[in-house]
C-alpha cells in the first residue's frame, strides 16, 4: 500500500517499504546476523531535502510530526530497518545560521544531538553547492567535531549536470574530511539504497531500540507525549518537576475512527506526583483536557486521552541513552 501525505492518518495503515524486504524475525534469528541499532543525525540547511530523504528511507510519511513544536532537543523523525539494523533518524531543529540569541542557544542544543549520534549525515543541494549556510555548518563541525563519522550526501543530483557534481565533490572534500560521500536524489530514489545500507552497517551492535510493532506510529506517540508535556509546562511553569517525562504507552485506533491514547507522566519523587496531580486532581485534569483538544485537532478525529502519574525514581538511569540524545522530551535541564 502506498502511503500518501495525508495530513493526519499516517503510518498506521501503511506497510513500510522496509517491512516488505525484511525477513521475518524467526529467519533473522536463524541467520545469526547480529542485531544493530543506533542513531543517525540528519543535518543540513532548510530545503536540502531532509524530509524527502527520510520518507524514502523509512518508507512512509513520518515527518509531519516535526512542524509541530520547535524544541531544542533532537527528535525522532523516523525509524528505518535494513536487514538486522534499526536506524533511528533524529533531526536537529534550528540548525541554521543563528542571528538572534535565542536561535544561537537552539543551535547549540541541536548540535548536542548531532554530536551524540552514531553517524552524522550532512545533506546539501547539488545545484546550490557550498553555500554560506553549508560553510557555517562545516565550520561548526570543525570547531566541535562529533565523535561520530560525518558523511556527505549530495542531494538533488537529478537537477545538476555531471561536471557540476564532480567539481562540487572535490570542493567539498577539500572543505571537510568526510567519512564517505554519496550522490543521491531523495526524490527519485537514486543512491538512497546505498546510503541506507552503509548507515545500517555503521550502527552499533545491540538490541533494537523500538519494538517492531511500535515503529509505525512512533512519531505520533512522541508527538502526543510532547503535547502533554507542553501543557504541563504551561500549567505548572516554575513548579514543573525537573525530572519529569511523559510516555505514550498505548495507542489504539478504534473502529469508530477515534483513537485511545494512554500516557504515563513519570516523576522521580512522591512530592512531584502531588504537584502534577494538583488539588483534587485538578491540574492533571486540565492538562489532559488541553492536550486532548490539541491532539484531536491535529489528528483530525476524536481522541480519548488517559493520563496516569507514576513515581519511578530511577527512570533517568533506565533511559540514560535516550536522555543523552534528548529523546524523551525533558527540557528542564
Ligand atoms: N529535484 C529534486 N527535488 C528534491 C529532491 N529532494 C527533495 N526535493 C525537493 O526539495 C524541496 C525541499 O525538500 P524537503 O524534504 O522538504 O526539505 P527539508 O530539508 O526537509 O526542508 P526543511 O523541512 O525546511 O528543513 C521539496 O520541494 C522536495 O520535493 C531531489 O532529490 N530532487
Amino acid at each position: 500500500m502506498v502511503c500518501r501525505g495525508i495530513k493526519t492518518k499516517v503510518a498506521r495503515d501503511c506497510v513500510f517499504r522496509s517491512d516488505l524486504d525484511r525477513p521475518p524475525s524467526y529467519l533473522r534469528s536463524m541467520t545469526q546476523t547480529p542485531a544493530r541499532a543506533g542513531f543517525v543525525a540528519l543535518i543540513g540547511e532548510p530545503n536540502a531535502g531532509k524530509s524527502t530523504l527520510l520518507n524514502r528511507m523509512v518508507g512512509a510519511k513520518v515527518s509531519i510530526v516535526t512542524h509541530k513544536v520547535q524544541t531544542t532537543r533532537a527528535r525522532i523523525r523516523g525509524v528505518a530497518i535494513e536487514g538486522a539494523s534499526q536506524i533511528v533518524f533524529v533531526d536537529t531543529p534550528g540548525l541554521f545560521r543563528p542571528r538572534r540569541r535565542l536561535d544561537r542557544a537552539m543551535v547549540a542544543a541541536a548540535w548536542g544531538g548531532a554530536s551524540d549520534a552514531d553517524v552524522v549525515v550532512l545533506l546539501i543541494e547539488a545545484q546550490r553547492g557550498l553555500t554560506d549556510g553549508v560553510r557555517a555548518i562545516l565550520d561548526r563541525l570543525r570547531d566541535e567535531p562529533p565523535k561520530a563519522p560525518v558523511v556527505l550526501a549530495i542531494n538533488k543530483i537529478d537537477r545538476a549536470p555531471r561536471d557540476r557534481l564532480l567539481g562540487l565533490t572535490q570542493e567539498m572534500a577539500e572543505a571537510f574530511d568526510f567519512a564517505e560521500v554519496f550522490m543521491i536524489s531523495a526524490e527519485k530514489g537514486y543512491g538512497t539504497d546505498d546510503l541506507k545500507a552503509w548507515l545500517a552497517g555503521r550502527m552499533p551492535e545491540g538490541p533494537w531500540l523500538y519494538p517492531e510493532d511500535q515503529i509505525a506510529d512512533l512519531p505520533l506517540r512522541m508527538l502526543a507525549a510532547e503535547t502533554t508535556r507542553e501543557k504541563l509546562t504551561l500549567r505548572l511553569h516554575q513548579e514543573l518537576p525537573y525530572q519529569l517525562t511523559v510516555e505514550t504507552e498505548g495507542w489504539e485506533e478504534r473502529a469508530d475512527g477515534s483513537v485511545r491514547i494512554d500516557q504515563v507522566v513519570y516523576v522521580a519523587r512522591e512530592g512531584h506526583r502531588g504537584i502534577v496531580l494538583g488539588r483534587g486532581g485538578e491540574t492533571i485534569k486540565a492538562v489532559g483536557k488541553a492536550a486532548r483538544e490539541d491532539l484531536s485537532e491535529f489528528l483530525d478525529r476524536k481522541v480519548h486521552l488517559f493520563l496516569q502519574v507514576k513515581v519511578r525514581e530511577k527512570w533517568l538511569d533506565e533511559r540514560a541513552r535516550f536522555e543523552a540524545m534528548g529523546l524523551d522530551f525533558r527540557d528542564g535541564g
